[in-house]
């Protein structure tokens, strides 16, 4: 049987949802929100749990941090046949009414990454699947999350010496927040006929400082964890509408 280089899972896994935090520790709670959840594989950064959400099989994975890690996942996921990936990922905001624990379902990123740039180029947009944003958007709405939908700018470099004055750029052309692996995922799931959305959970408001909200987020505060589960509920429901409209 074949066997994915990097995940570490089987070609026929026959499960066509996953979802895609970034972090490892992040797959043991999404598996608090599935139906015999079973720890499938970890290999470097991909750590995979297989289970049900409302009788859907999801596959939760985490995609390490940054474009490269993600675009390999993405590619060894559909060649499993995976039709529809959703990202929950942790950013930081980039304008003032967006608060910690909110949500960003992402409309569109700035390809300001490498990854997306060695497969097409940077004028050809990083944008979801319709349908997967939609779904996702009825979810939020449904349950009343607190949630902004627009854009987003994916970067390569976490530190770098010019940041404040890169987001105060991307913030006044309207960018709602900052991550890392959002337009890898649009596009390479994109080309490979993937659907594919992005949730992401604000763990640092705009102006504040990105090391102690990010090491608050990882100790477990308690917006910046609600927002983590506003996420993961999103995205399941999300799987299972796009399951019922099939
Ligand atoms: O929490 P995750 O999903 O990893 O997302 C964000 O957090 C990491 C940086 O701290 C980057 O991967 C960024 O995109
Ligand atoms: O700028 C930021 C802040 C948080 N997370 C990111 O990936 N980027």
């Amino acid at each position: 049987m074949e066997i994915m280089p990097h995940l570490k899972l089987p070609v026929d896994l026959g499960i066509r949802y996953a979802i895609l935090p970034g972090d490892p520790a992040r797959v043991d709670r999404i598996a608090k929100f599935l139906e015999s959840p079973r720890e499938l594989a970890f290999n470097r950064e991909y750590k995979s749990v297989g289970g049900s959400y409302k009788g859907v099989p999801i596959l939760a994975l985490s995609t390490g941090i940054g474009g490269p890690s993600t675009g390999i996942a993405v590619e060894e996921l559909a060649r499993m046949g995976v039709k529809a990936a959703i990202r929950i990922g942790s950013c930081g905001a980039l304008q003032k009414n967006i608060h910690l624990g909110d949500l960003i379902l992402v409309q569109g990123a700035v390809r300001d990454e490498g990854t997306s740039k060695t497969y097409l180029d940077p004028i050809y947009p990083a944008v979801p699947d319709y349908e997967l944003l939609a779904a996702c958007v009825e979810a939020a709405r449904e349950k009343k999350f607190s949630a902004h939908v627009g854009l987003a700018r994916s970067h390569d470099s976490f530190y770098t010496d010019r940041e404040d004055e890169i987001d105060a750029y991307w913030s006044g052309q309207g960018i709602l927040g900052a991550d890392m692996e959002t337009a890898a995922l649009f596009v390479i799931g994109r080309l490979r006929g993937m659907k594919t959305a992005s949730i992401l959970n604000t763990v640092v408001e705009y102006e504040e400082n990105l090391e102690e909200n990010i090491n608050s987020y990882s100790d477990g505060a308690s917006l910046t964890m609600r927002g983590e589960e506003h996420e993961i509920l999103t995205a399941l429901e999300a799987c299972c509408k796009i399951e019922q409209a099939e």
